[in-house]
């Protein structure tokens, strides 16, 4: 479903050319489980943002679902997006004067059902008990987890999350990748992970090294 052929990514800054992300092909099938691991500046999150829409490739071709999506048009990519994909990053993002419920339901695309998905949503996720608080009453756990049950709102078909565990401690940190795999199962929805450990994205179907732009995927246990 996602299928990268010679994609780039090239920054000029004023004194060098830089190759965020060097010649990538690759391709991902509908329901997989992807684990993206690497140093800091290794260029992780460049690859999960150009599959996301997020960034546009300086050169190459990017398809999802048989589409080539890097020529869409903001507007085009920012539907695919509400509608396809669901975001988790390293900072939850909630809006503060929004409660847990309202925050969930503010990327609700069909607000007719909503109600219904994010009573299932947030009994997945354990949220019950906090609907009604305010994201500075939270603690930063149960803030991730409310960031998931917004990405989960529109029952997403591709999961990315870009280091969903860096501000968690340990046992949170486990809790919320598991909660993802767990989504992902049960929908058969492709999860893509991005980590600069591989310990928290081990066990997954696949696994993907970066190292300096260079993409490449891990065969053996890491
Ligand atoms: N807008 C930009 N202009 C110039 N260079 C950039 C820009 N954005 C990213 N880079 C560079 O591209 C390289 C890859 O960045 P990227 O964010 O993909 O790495 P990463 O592996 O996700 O890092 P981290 O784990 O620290 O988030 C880095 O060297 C970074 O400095």
């Amino acid at each position: 479903m996602f299928e990268l052929k010679d994609v780039a990514l090239l920054y000029e800054t004023r004194k060098q050319a830089l190759a965020a992300l060097k010649s990538t092909t690759l391709k991902i099938d509908w329901g997989e489980e992807i684990g993206i691991y690497g140093p800091s500046g290794s260029g992780k999150s460049s690859l999960l943002f150009i599959m996301s829409t997020l960034k546009e490739p300086s050169r190459g071709e990017v398809k999802y679902d048989g589409k080539e999506i890097t020529a869409l048009t903001p507007s085009a990519k920012a539907e695919l997006r509400r509608k396809e994909f669901g975001f988790v990053f390293q900072e939850h993002f909630l809006i503060n004067h929004l409660t847990v419920r309202e925050n969930v339901l503010l990327p609700a695309s069909d607000k007719k059902n909503a109600r219904k998905r994010l009573e299932e949503i947030v009994g997945f996720l354990g949220l019950g008990e906090l609907q009604k608080r305010f994201p500075f009453e939270l603690s930063l756990g149960q803030s991730q987890r409310v960031a998931i049950a917004r990405a989960l709102i529109n029952n997403p078909r591709v999961v990315f999350a870009d280091e969903p565990t860096a501000s968690l401690d340990r046992d949170n940190g486990q809790k919320v990748v598991k909660l993802l795999r767990s989504y992902c199962k049960k929908n058969s929805a492709t999860l893509i992970m991005v980590s600069h450990s591989p310990e928290i994205i081990e066990g997954f179907g696949r696994r993907f090294k970066v190292e300096n732009g260079q993409v490449s995927e891990v065969t053996a246990n890491v």
